[in-house]
């Protein structure tokens, strides 16, 4: 198998893995996020607006809203670029953005201090699987080139593996927040 083909098979363990863990999921990973954020409280923190069977991450972004911080959301420019974020309060109206997503149709475009990040698996050590538009690689990449930045993972526990394939190009997450725990990886 191609490493490509490596990371379509394991795409689809993890997405069935996730629906089971979304479908008995309760609020124990929200309240371990609302305080990962809390550290950051003040700052620029990107979410996302969960799709499919992704975590949700808006009750703890709401939180940190009123902690004083700014939140943002990704807004998809074009095919193979970064994406770029757009200040958001939570509660306003969304549109509908690229590939089935909903983004703010308004608003500042911001810098995050912080970005929150979805996923289909994530590893012990670091690594994460998207759903394959590099998007993610991407901008952290180019956010990484430009000052500092602090990627936090938001998935079911469910979600890891071990052993799932891994480019030169996949940028690796600073910290893990799951139902289960918090993982620091800069440590
Ligand atoms: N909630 C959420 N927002 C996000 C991402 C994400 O993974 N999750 N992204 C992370 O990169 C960016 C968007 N990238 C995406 C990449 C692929 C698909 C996707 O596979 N969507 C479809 C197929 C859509 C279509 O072709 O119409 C699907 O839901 O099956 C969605 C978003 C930014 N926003
Ligand atoms: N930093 C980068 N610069 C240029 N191309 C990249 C970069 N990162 C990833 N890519 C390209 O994006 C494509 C998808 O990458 P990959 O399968 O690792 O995405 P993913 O991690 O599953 O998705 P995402 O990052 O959107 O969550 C690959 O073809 C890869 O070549």
């Amino acid at each position: 198998m191609t490493i490509d083909d490596e990371k379509i098979a394991c795409r689809a363990r993890a997405a069935a893995r996730r629906a089971l863990a979304h479908a008995a999921a309760d609020d124990r990973a929200s309240a371990r996020l609302a305080q990962v954020l809390g550290e950051y409280a003040g700052q620029v923190i990107s979410g996302y607006v969960a799709i499919r069977t992704e975590i949700d991450p808006m009750p703890a972004l709401r939180i940190a809203a009123g902690q004083g911080s700014r939140i943002c959301l990704p807004v998809i420019d074009a095919p193979a670029t970064p994406l770029r974020f757009r200040a958001y309060t939570p509660g306003d109206a969304l549109a509908d953005g690229a590939l089935n997503t909903l983004e703010p149709a308004h608003g500042d475009f911001l810098r995050p201090d912080v970005v929150v990040l979805p996923m289909l698996a994530f590893a012990r050590d670091g690594r994460r699987l998207g759903y394959g538009g590099g998007y993610y690689d991407r901008t952290l990449q180019a956010l990484r080139e430009t000052g500092p930045v602090v990627a936090i993972g938001f998935a079911y526990q469910a979600q890891m593996d071990d052993d799932l394939p891994t480019d030169p190009y996949d940028q690796p997450l600073d910290l893990m927040v799951t139902d289960q725990q918090i993982i620091d990886f800069r440590r």
